[in-house]
């Protein structure tokens, strides 16, 4: 534990940040089974705004673990600092005024609940985006052959097999993927983000 640390306030405004780039910092968190479509969905988001001159940014599940999360496996604990660390990368993300576009499985409400707060208790949207494919629909999807390696006992602890996943109750957005279209997906958010006022035209912000 560090001690004796103090906080450091900038010169420089979050909202002095958001009128110099033109964009508004909001993280969107992606959860959801493996296979479900989150990178998908992600991807696609990020392509989607870049068109509408938005700056997005994606932390992705496996990507992060090859870095900042090498360390981390997949037990309850680990899991749960896994996300950990991830909020407050994608805090900082967002602080910048880019939109952090999260896509890890993040199965317990607890940490994404904590994910949710360090955010909000900054002033910094969080869109809780739970994209949802039955476990059948994932597994058929399987694409990475995990799942067929999980029920083989080759993979211990994997999420929807034997390692539980807590469906969010409350996300601001249910994207369910067997149902949907990628294209689809991606409206669904983009509409979401223009209703709160969260893509506005550069020349209009405050
Ligand atoms: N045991 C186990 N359970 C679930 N997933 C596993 C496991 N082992 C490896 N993988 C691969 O790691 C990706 C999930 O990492 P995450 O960081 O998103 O997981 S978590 O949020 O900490 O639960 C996950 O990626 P996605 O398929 O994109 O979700 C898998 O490719
Ligand atoms: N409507 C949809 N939305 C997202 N992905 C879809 C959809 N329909 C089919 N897919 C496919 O499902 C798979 C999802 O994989 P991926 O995005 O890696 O999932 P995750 O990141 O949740 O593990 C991809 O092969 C994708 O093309």
């Amino acid at each position: 534990m560090a001690t004796n640390i103090t906080w450091h306030e900038g010169a420089v405004s979050r909202n002095e940040r958001e009128q110099l780039l033109g964009q508004k910092g909001l993280t969107i968190w992606f959860t959801g089974l493996s296979g479900s479509g989150k990178s998908t969905l992600a991807s696609a988001l990020e392509q989607h705004l870049l068109h509408l001159d938005v700056t997005s940014y994606r932390l992705d599940g496996d990507n992060v673990r090859f870095g900042l999360n090498k360390d981390l496996g997949f037990g309850p604990k680990d899991r749960t600092e896994n996300i950990r660390r991830i909020a407050e990368v994608a805090k900082l993300f967002a602080d910048a005024t880019i939109i952090a576009l999260t896509s890890f499985i993040s199965p317990y409400q607890a940490d994404r609940d904590a994910a949710r707060k360090l955010h909000e208790d900054s002033g910094i949207p969080f869109v809780e985006v739970y994209v949802d494919a039955p476990l059948d629909v994932a597994e058929q999807r399987d694409p990475k052959g995990l799942y067929k390696r999980a029920r083989a006992g080759e993979i211990k602890e994997f999420t929807g097999i034997s390692a539980p996943y807590e469906a969010p109750p409350n996300p601001e957005l249910h994207i369910r993927t067997d149902q949907t279209s990628i294209e689809g997906g991606v409206k669904i958010i983009v509409d979401y983000l223009k209703e709160r006022g969260f893509l506005v035209p550069k020349t209009l912000i405050n």
